[in-house]
């Protein structure tokens, strides 16, 4: 009898950060460190550090729909988000592969600018994610920059957050996180949760005063993916997102010169005192 260990897998479909704090390095530390296994596939390359984005390519159709194909042929992909799609093209190529091939549910992250302020997607593309991308998700996870360009929503405290919600599920997604992480005057950094069957809470948190939150909101929605490979419920899979990420700005790390990426260890070294 063979004693191999069979792991859930899940998918990031993201831009690659090369400084290794953000984009799909962030997703796939994350999915690790949930005792995933984690599979890729890559929309865009960035020239990228804590500092800033210095350059970025968007990749050809073409590799993108090799891509899909590949994992379709072999995994068992089990829950999926995405992260930066780039522009339009890239936007259309991802929901084309997503309606072909059942990666099980797919969390977006509907990423738009760098924490640096580089727009990771194009303003015309904006609209695509909305009408063609969005109905295929089963949670979505905007900021508040994010949101307020999703639904036209000016979002500036915790009732525009919940307005924001109702309407993003208006856009069709079936689950929805809206960030707190934006609302700069609080001392809190809490998120507005609304679920497909109406139920709603708040993710609370205590505000970490640090510079160091490059990839939160990729951190949080690939942990939420990978509890989703498991076969979590929606609601537990969220709440351990909250907790991964929580515990991985708090505890932080050194690396680099501005924005610096998290601890991705930081929730289990707390369990285990490395
Ligand atoms: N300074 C902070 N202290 C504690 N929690 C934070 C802080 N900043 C963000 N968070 C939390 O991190 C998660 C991601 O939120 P945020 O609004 O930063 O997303 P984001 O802007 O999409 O992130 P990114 O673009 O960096 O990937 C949320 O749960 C939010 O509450
Ligand atoms: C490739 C890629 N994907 C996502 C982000 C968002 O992360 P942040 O807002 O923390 O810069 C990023 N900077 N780069």
């Amino acid at each position: 009898m063979s004693d191999l260990k069979q792991y859930p897998q899940a998918l990031s479909i993201a831009g690659s950060d090369s400084g290794g704090g953000a984009g799909m390095q962030a997703d796939l530390k994350t999915i690790q460190e949930r005792h995933v296994f984690g599979a890729t596939v890559l929309v865009a390359i960035t020239a990228q550090n804590t500092i800033g984005v210095q350059d970025a390519l968007p990749l050809p159709e073409t590799i993108i729909d090799a891509q899909f194909k590949s994992l379709a042929a072999d995994l068992a992909i089990k829950a999926c988000k995405t992260g930066m799609l780039a522009d339009v093209t890239r936007v259309r190529a991802v929901v084309r592969n997503l309606k072909k091939y059942d990666f099980g549910p797919l969390t977006v992250d509907p990423v738009m600018v760098a924490k640096g302020g580089a727009p990771l997607l194009s303003e015309d593309a904006v609209a695509v994610v909305r009408d063609e991308l969005l109905p295929l998700a089963t949670l979505a996870t905007p900021n508040l920059p994010e949101a307020e360009k999703l639904t036209g929503l000016t979002i500036d405290d915790e009732a525009a957050m919940k307005q924001a919600g109702i309407a993003l599920q208006g856009l069709g997604v079936k689950n929805v996180i809206i960030k707190g992480g934006h609302l700069s005057a609080d001392q809190e950094s809490n998120d507005f949760v609304l679920l497909e069957n109406g139920e709603s809470f708040w993710l609370t948190s205590k505000r970490v005063d640090t510079i160091r939150t490059h990839g939160t909101g990729d951190t949080l929605s690939a942990c939420i993916t990978a509890e989703l490979a498991k076969g979590a419920n929606i609601a537990d899979a969220i709440r351990t997102g909250k907790d991964f990420v929580e515990a991985a700005i708090a505890d932080g790390i050194i690396v680099g010169h501005g924005h610096g990426p998290l601890n991705h260890w930081a929730l289990e070294a707390r369990r285990h005192e490395f």
